[in-house]
């Protein structure tokens, strides 16, 4: 089997990852084989078929009601932040075609042979490139998913040994999505900003600069996906996410009410979350929820996460507004980089980070 991810240079700086191999390749080469590093605890399978409880859906906001200031809509959305963590956004006013060109590109990349993808693998202590999530110990259940993972904004920070090439179309669909999302992230948070009682800029008052990444996701069939998950549950250590999810399958689960509740596809919606970073901010007012991905024994499933995440220098911790009696400080204060690296540094346990390491006891 091949190994993504061995060559050493200067890196991400946000940890170091045991080599995992290609699941798109283990699937092409034995599409029966489920090695047993991808078999979960029991407790930990999905319920397939019926793919979960699909008795709830998440909210739906209107972006083209909340950008008149609609009072509705806007109560919508603290709602959403505060009960679900997660929300999907329509009418968020980016092009169909600018959506349908990133999951073509996506696409393309993953259709490449596997030497070409290896031309812009991971290098084991960089988080960019084609490979997976980090991978820490031997006991670690692994997911049933390749990746590719690119900072997009600010262009100077880009790590264009990365960017596949090859591929035409593939650097403007990145370029015109990106600054799409960056509008819808950016309006997310300047109504944040507004329900926390601060005026329209206060959250990025706080944060200053911030980058944009991709995180795209190729989750192949699995014959067997009762026992495996595409992504281990786990919250976005960033500040909001944004998920452009394939319309046609299916595979996003958030634990709501301790149930795992699947994010049935909209067309051309974009699936938003709250990330770690924001929940810190607003004291635990928001709440970073945690997801997983599930996958199916027919079709491949495509996604692409764009996260919004702090320079790696940002002390983060509740903002003045959000502490008083009533409310004391939930969280102690970390820097970003810190945050990541302890994240990256463990295998994904749902919930556990935040808690771990940031939980003021008794708050
Ligand atoms: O593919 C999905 O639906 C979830 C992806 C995800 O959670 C992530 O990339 O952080
Ligand atoms: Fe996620």
């Amino acid at each position: 089997m091949e190994n993504i991810g061995i060559e050493e240079e200067k890196g991400s700086d946000w940890g170091k990852s045991l080599p995992v191999p290609s699941v798109q390749e283990l699937v092409r080469n034995d599409p029966q084989s489920v090695p047993e590093k991808y078999i979960q605890h029991h407790p930990d399978r999905p319920l397939v078929p019926d793919m979960a409880s699909s008795s709830f859906d998440i909210p739906i906001i209107d972006f083209a009601l909340l950008a008149k200031g609609d009072e509705h809509e806007t109560r919508k959305l603290d709602l959403a932040c505060k009960h679900w963590g997660f929300f999907q956004i329509i009418n968020h006013g980016v092009a169909e075609e600018v959506l349908l060109k990133m999951k073509a590109a996506i696409a393309a990349f993953f259709g490449l042979p596997l030497e070409e993808k290896n031309k812009y693998a991971q290098a084991g202590n960089d988080f960019q490139g084609y490979g997976q999530q980090y991978v820490v110990s031997e006991e670690q259940k692994l997911d049933w998913c390749d990746m590719m993972f690119l900072i997009t904004l600010p262009h100077e920070i880009r790590s264009l040994k990365y960017w596949p090439d090859t591929i035409p179309g593939f650097k403007d669909a990145v370029e015109s999505y990106s600054k799409e999302a960056r509008k819808v992230a950016n309006e997310i948070c300047t109504n944040i900003s507004l329900l926390m009682g601060m005026d329209k800029d206060g959250l990025k008052g706080f944060y200053g600069k911030t980058k944009q990444a991709m995180r795209m996701n190729y989750y192949p069939p699995c014959s067997r996906p009762d026992l495996v998950l595409g992504i281990n549950p786990h919250s976005d250590p960033d500040i909001i996410t944004l998920l452009l999810q394939d319309d046609e399958v299916p595979g996003l689960q958030i634990r709501h009410k301790d149930k795992w509740i699947l994010v049935k596809p909209i067309r051309n919606a974009i699936v938003a979350n709250v990330g770690d970073v924001l929940e810190i901010l607003s004291n635990g007012v928001y709440k970073s929820v945690e997801h997983r991905a599930i996958t199916n024994e027919r079709e491949s499933r495509i996604s692409v996460a764009t996260i919004k995440i702090p320079y790696d220098e940002l002390e983060i911790g509740p903002m003045e507004c959000t502490v008083d009696d009533d409310r004391p400080r939930m969280y102690r204060n970390i820097k970003y980089l810190d945050y990541v690296r302890y994240t990256l540094g463990r295998k994904m346990e749902g919930k556990a980070h935040i808690d771990n390491i940031l939980k003021i006891e008794g708050s």
